[in-house]
């Protein structure tokens, strides 16, 4: 059986402020106090990883380690079935860092016209099918941890649309939907998301709900 935690603080190891409030949001009914690494001003450690999981862990490991507190770590992406997963784990890295969105700040139009291009070369009658992955992995100062996995289909809609949400909502269409992540209120969001997927195993495992 996995380790379940026992406090009450939990420290978020992101350094991005979309996923902060979704994990914020999802976690609010069970009375978790969550302390953020970018407010303690733990460094962003480098991604090494070449599956999501890797990468989760090794977020939560360094901030657990640092913090010497529990911490949760998120490693999420899209990928696009006619690019054959990509861009997947590097989903982030395809943004490049721009200046003039601050110093953590991405561009995150031209990374989804990045995908956009690849699609339209590959011809107009594209398969446009693409998910969300989320792994949450939540790992202690000594040592233990655990990781959460969970998914979303849709399809890659262009142009973007909406303005919630955060990264390529814009361009995501859930299954069933024909609306973007980012044109639906983060309720509705928080329902059927890859990271509400992943949220409902840990908190099946965690809190026994
Ligand atoms: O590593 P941390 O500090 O948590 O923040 P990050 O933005 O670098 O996060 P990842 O390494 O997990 O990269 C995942 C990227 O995938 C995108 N992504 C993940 N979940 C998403 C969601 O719910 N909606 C839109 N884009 C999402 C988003 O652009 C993220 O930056
Ligand atoms: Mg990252």
């Amino acid at each position: 059986m996995s380790r379940r935690l026992e406090g009450k603080r939990l420290l978020i190891a992101t350094h991005n402020a979309g996923k902060l409030k979704e994990i914020g949001a999802l976690l609010a009914p069970y009375g978790i106090e969550c302390l953020s690494a970018g407010a303690l001003g733990l460094p962003e450690p480098e991604e090494t990883g070449i599956t999501f999981a890797e990468n989760a862990l090794l977020k939560a490991r360094a901030a657990a380690k640092a913090a010497q507190i529990p911490a949760l770590a998120d490693d999420s992406g899209l990928s696009v079935t006619a690019l054959g997963g990509r861009p997947g784990v590097y989903t982030a890295d395809w943004a490049e860092r721009q200046w003039f969105e601050g110093p953590l700040g991405r561009d995150w139009y031209m990374a989804m016209g990045k995908v956009e291009g690849l699609l339209c070369e590959a011809g107009t009658e594209v398969d446009r099918s693409c998910w969300f992955s989320c792994v949450l992995a939540l790992a202690w100062p000594e040592g233990d941890s655990v990781v959460y996995e969970g998914r979303v289909h849709g399809t890659y809609s262009w142009p973007p649309r909406g303005t919630m949400g955060f990264g390529y909502d814009p361009v995501f269409v859930p299954q069933g939907r024909d609306v973007t992540f980012a044109e639906l209120p983060p309720e509705e969001k928080h329902r059927i998301s890859h990271r509400a997927d992943a949220f409902a195993k840990l908190v099946a495992d965690q809190f026994g709900h």
